[in-house]
């Protein structure tokens, strides 16, 4: 079994995903949250720290870019190559309003002919193996029956199959149907992704899609950062390893940004996700939302680590 860490934008940057493979590790690929190429052509801070090969040692990192645009695709690209990156994502998921309304991300479904004519080229000049990360439409999932057969002209490294239409964000259960479809119709190798949250979730979805062998997992890892190690037949968090982790991250976070409210911004994300997996999590999570200062933050959390344990998972 193949297991990909999906890329999260703003939570699996190069802190937290150095934290996770130092503590947890179980993932086969790492995937970077997307870059979007700008007008002035060069990375943001917070991308060129991510793509930094010294932010990504030891493990194997996948950048994704963000784009409808073939020069701004290649030239991306181009400057992961010099990085020494083999292989590039495609976002044709993301469902933010802000993307899909300038045509990008899950908004590319919506053009397939102009898809089409973005991947002929970047498939010509690219010289990296191009990976793409798809959602299955914008409104209705009937409409990947004309954008499967499109993907299916090039030669992905691998296609990455989020089974939710953009309306949908997040909301629904992700429609194994259409995936069904897919994995009948698809010519590249698949990977699912969607919800897979426990051992248990992965074993439904093997007696379903017995020949799936790769799946990427996203929000399940932040709640529960064993569950790759998990699937790969090895044990749970225990409370020692959460503590590390937690202060891998933390002390990683303090270091590279200023001032407490940002650094705590942060943390507070992480304790979204992870707070459900310890007995009386709610309401550690209730004092941290509150905290303004690194101090009271501090003091929260070591009485966590002190008087809590894992929940048997
Ligand atoms: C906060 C957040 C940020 C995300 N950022 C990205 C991103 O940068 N690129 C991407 O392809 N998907 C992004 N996604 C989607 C996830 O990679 C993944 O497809 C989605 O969470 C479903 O998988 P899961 O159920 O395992 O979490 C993001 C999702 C969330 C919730």
């Amino acid at each position: 079994m193949n297991l990909y860490l999906a890329p999260l934008e703003g939570i699996t940057g190069h802190i937290y995903r150095n934290a996770l493979h130092q503590c947890f590790d179980g993932f086969d690929k790492y995937f970077i949250p997307f870059i979007s190429p700008n007008q002035k052509g060069h990375f943001s801070t917070r991308e060129k720290k991510d793509v930094m090969p010294e932010h990504n040692q030891g493990m194997y990192a996948v950048p994704q870019i963000l784009t409808n645009n073939v020069e701004d695709f290649l030239c991306t690209a181009k400057k992961l190559g010099d990085y020494g990156y083999k292989e590039v994502n495609l976002n044709l998921g993301c469902p933010s309003r802000t993307v899909v309304t300038k045509g990008r991300g899950a908004g590319f479904l919506d053009e397939p002919q102009k898809l089409d004519r973005f991947l002929d080229a970047v498939f010509e000049k690219c010289n990296l193996e191009i990976s793409i990360k798809t959602r299955i439409g914008m409104e209705d999932p009937e409409e990947f029956e004309t954008i499967l057969p499109i993907y299916n002209k090039y030669p992905l490294k691998e296609l990455i199959i989020h089974p939710r239409v953009q309306k949908e964000f997040y909301k629904n259960t992700p429609k194994l149907d259409t995936y069904a479809w897919a994995v009948e119709h698809s010519e590249h190798p698949l990977c699912y992704n969607g919800d897979i949250c426990s051992v248990e979730d992965m074993e439904q979805l093997k007696i379903r899609f017995p020949q799936t062998d790769t799946v990427m997992m996203g929000r399940g890892v932040l709640a529960d950062p064993a569950l790759g190690r998990k699937l790969k037949g090895g044990s749970a968090a225990t409370i020692e390893e959460l503590k590390k982790l937690h202060d891998v991250l933390y002390a990683a976070y303090c270091e590279e940004m200023s001032g407490d409210r940002t650094i705590l911004y942060k943390m507070k994300e992480m304790w979204f996700y992870l707070h459900p997996i310890f007995t009386d999590g709610r309401k550690y999570f209730k004092k941290i939302k509150k905290c303004e200062k690194c101090v009271v933050y501090e003091s929260v959390v070591k009485e966590l680590f002190l008087k809590e344990t894992v929940l048997g998972k």
